[in-house]
C-alpha cells in the first residue's frame, strides 16, 4: 500500500474545488441513501478529504439545506455523507451509473470522478485495507482479533437493495457496510452487535472489522460482518408469501421470539433497568410529530388526532422497563436462514441524534416497528389485505409473549402509541427518501388519527 496523503480541501485556493463540489451537489440528489430528497441542497463543503489510495478518495461533506437544521444530526444545519471517488484520467464507458462528472477546474481539472464503491479494483483494495488494520490520515481500520477476518481475494458485489447505506458482499462470506450519513460518536451497528456477540447471542452477527475517523469528529464509517449467504430478509418472504396466497404465521411467531430472545440480550448486554415513564414519552412524540408535520405539510391535517394517542398515555400504565433496543425494527431488518431468524442493522431511525438512538427505550418501540412492517406489506398488493397483516401481526405478538412473559397486546393504550410514532417517522423518512411510498404511511396515519386502531 503507498503511504495516502491526506489533502486538507481548506487550504487549497478559494473556489478552487467549485466545479467539483458543484458536480457532488448535482449527483447526491439521486442517490437512494441521499436523505435530503425534500429539500434543495444550497450549499455543499468538503469537510475531509483523504486519498485511501491511489485513484480512490475517501470524503466527509456537508449537504447544506439553506441554513434549515435537519433533526438530530450534526452541530451544523445540514447532513454529513460519507463518499469513496474513484479519480481517474480518462473516463471510460464502463462507468455507468457510477459516474458523476468531469472536474473542470481546482487539484482534480480534467478527471473523471465515480462512485468508487461500483468499481471492483476499489472495493477490493478497501477490503485489503481492513484485512491490515491501521491509520491513513484521520482514517482507522480496525478489527477483531477473536472473530475470523476475510482471506485474500474475495470478489466483491455492490448490493442493489433498498438501503439507507451502501453494503458491499465479498466473496458471498462478509459484508461491509458503508454508512452514508454520518453523525458523531459510536454507531450502534458497531457497538450493539458487537455487545451481543460478546453475550452469546447468536441471532446477531458479529462485526469483523470496522473504519471509522478521528476528523473532522469522531464516527464509524463502516462495518464488516460475516454474510449469511443463504438467508432471505423478511420483506422477501413476506412479499412472496402475499403474492402466493399463503399464511405467514407461523414466520410471524418465530419472529416474535427471535425479537424477544434479541430483546433478553440486550437487557443483559446494557444493564440500564428502571421503569419507562409515560410523561416524557408522550411529550417527546409530540414533539416529533410537531416537527414531522412542519417538514411534510400533508400530515398537518391529522394532527390532534394523533396527538391523543399520545395524550392517551397519561392514562396507562408506564409498561416494561426502559432497555437498550434495535431502534429500526422492520421485515428488512430481519434475515431467515435455515429454520432461524437472524436480526441485522442497529443503526436505530437514521434522523435521530444518536445519542437517542443509544439511550434506553420501551421494547415496545421495536414491536411497534414490526407491526407496521406487516401493514406496509400488506399494502404492496392490490386489493390491500388487512386481514393478512392482522393476523402476522396477532401471531408476532403471540411469540414475543411466549419467551418474554409478557404480551405486547395487553398493553394497547402504550402500542398505539408507539405505532403512532413509528408511522410518523415514516413519514418523514418517506417524504425524504422515497417520495412515492409517502401514501403507505399516510394510510396508517389517516386510520390512526381517524379511527384510532
Ligand atoms: N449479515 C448479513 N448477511 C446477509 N445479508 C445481509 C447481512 N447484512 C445485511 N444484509 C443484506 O443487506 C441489506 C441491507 O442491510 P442493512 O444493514 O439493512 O443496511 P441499510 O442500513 O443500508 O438498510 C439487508 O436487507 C440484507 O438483505
Ligand atoms: O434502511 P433501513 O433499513 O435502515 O431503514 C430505513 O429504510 C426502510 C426502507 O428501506 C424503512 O422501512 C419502511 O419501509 C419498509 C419497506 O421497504 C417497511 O418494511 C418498514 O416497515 C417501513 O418502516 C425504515 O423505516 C427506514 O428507517
Amino acid at each position: 500500500m503507498t503511504k495516502a496523503a491526506f489533502l486538507r480541501p481548506r487550504s487549497a485556493p478559494a473556489g478552487s474545488m467549485e466545479s467539483f463540489t458543484g458536480l457532488l451537489r448535482e449527483w447526491l440528489p439521486g442517490q437512494r441513501w441521499f436523505a435530503g430528497k425534500d429539500r434543495p441542497v444550497t450549499d455543499l463543503h468538503v469537510l475531509s478529504m483523504t486519498e485511501l489510495f491511489p485513484g480512490c478518495l475517501h470524503l466527509l461533506v456537508h449537504a447544506g439545506h439553506g441554513g434549515v437544521p435537519s433533526p438530530g444530526n450534526t452541530p451544523w444545519a445540514g447532513d454529513c455523507y460519507q463518499l469513496l471517488l474513484g479519480v481517474r484520467e480518462h473516463p471510460t464507458p464502463r462507468l455507468g451509473r457510477a459516474l458523476i462528472g468531469r472536474v473542470q477546474d481546482g487539484p482534480l481539472a480534467g478527471r473523471t470522478v465515480y462512485d468508487a464503491l461500483h468499481d471492483p479494483r476499489s472495493a477490493q483494495l478497501l477490503l485489503e485495507r481492513l484485512r491490515y488494520p491501521g491509520t491513513t490520515g484521520p482514517l482507522h481500520f480496525e478489527c477483531d482479533a477473536a472473530q475470523p477476518g476475510p482471506g485474500a481475494g474475495l470478489v466483491p458485489r455492490l448490493l442493489d437493495a433498498e438501503q439507507s447505506n451502501s453494503s458491499l458482499v465479498y466473496g458471498e462470506e462478509f459484508i461491509l457496510k458503508v454508512f452514508r450519513r454520518i453523525q458523531p460518536g459510536v454507531n450502534p451497528d458497531l457497538e450493539v452487535p458487537g455487545a451481543l456477540s460478546r453475550q452469546g447471542c447468536h441471532r446477531v452477527p458479529a462485526p469483523v472489522a470496522w473504519l471509522r475517523t478521528t476528523h473532522p469528529f469522531k464516527a464509524t464509517l463502516g462495518v464488516l460482518q460475516p454474510f449469511l449467504r443463504d438467508a432471505s430478509d423478511g420483506w422477501t418472504l413476506a412479499l412472496d408469501a402475499l403474492a402466493a396466497g399463503d399464511d405467514f404465521t407461523a414466520q410471524s411467531y418465530a419472529l416474535g421470539r427471535a425479537t424477544a430472545d434479541v430483546h433478553l440480550a440486550l437487557a443483559s448486554a446494557f444493564p440500564v433497568g428502571g421503569p419507562g415513564e409515560n410523561g416524557p414519552t408522550a411529550t417527546a412524540m409530540t414533539e416529533r410529530l410537531t416537527a414531522a408535520a412542519h417538514s411534510v405539510p400533508v400530515l398537518q391535517p391529522f394532527v390532534p388526532g394523533l396527538k391523543a394517542a399520545f395524550a392517551a398515555l397519561a392514562l396507562c400504565d408506564p409498561g416494561p422497563a426502559a432497555q437498550r433496543i434495535h431502534g429500526d425494527l422492520h421485515l428488512g431488518q430481519v434475515l431467515r436462514a435455515g429454520r432461524d431468524w437472524f436480526v441485522i442493522d442497529f443503526e436505530g431511525e437514521p434522523s435521530r441524534p444518536l445519542s437517542e438512538r443509544r439511550s434506553a427505550h420501551s421494547p415496545l418501540r421495536d414491536i411497534a416497528g414490526m407491526l407496521r412492517s406487516f401493514d406496509y406489506a400488506a399494502r404492496q398488493r392490490r386489493p390491500w389485505r388487512p386481514e393478512w397483516a392482522r393476523r402476522c401481526r396477532e401471531a408476532y405478538c403471540a411469540g414475543y409473549a411466549a419467551r418474554s412473559g409478557w404480551d405486547p397486546r395487553k398493553k394497547h393504550g402504550l402500542l398505539r402509541a408507539y405505532e403512532t410514532d413509528r408511522a410518523v417517522y415514516e413519514v418523514l423518512y418517506e417524504a425524504r427518501h422515497r417520495p412515492d411510498w409517502l401514501p403507505v404511511p399516510m394510510a396508517a396515519i389517516e386510520r390512526l388519527a381517524v379511527r384510532g386502531d
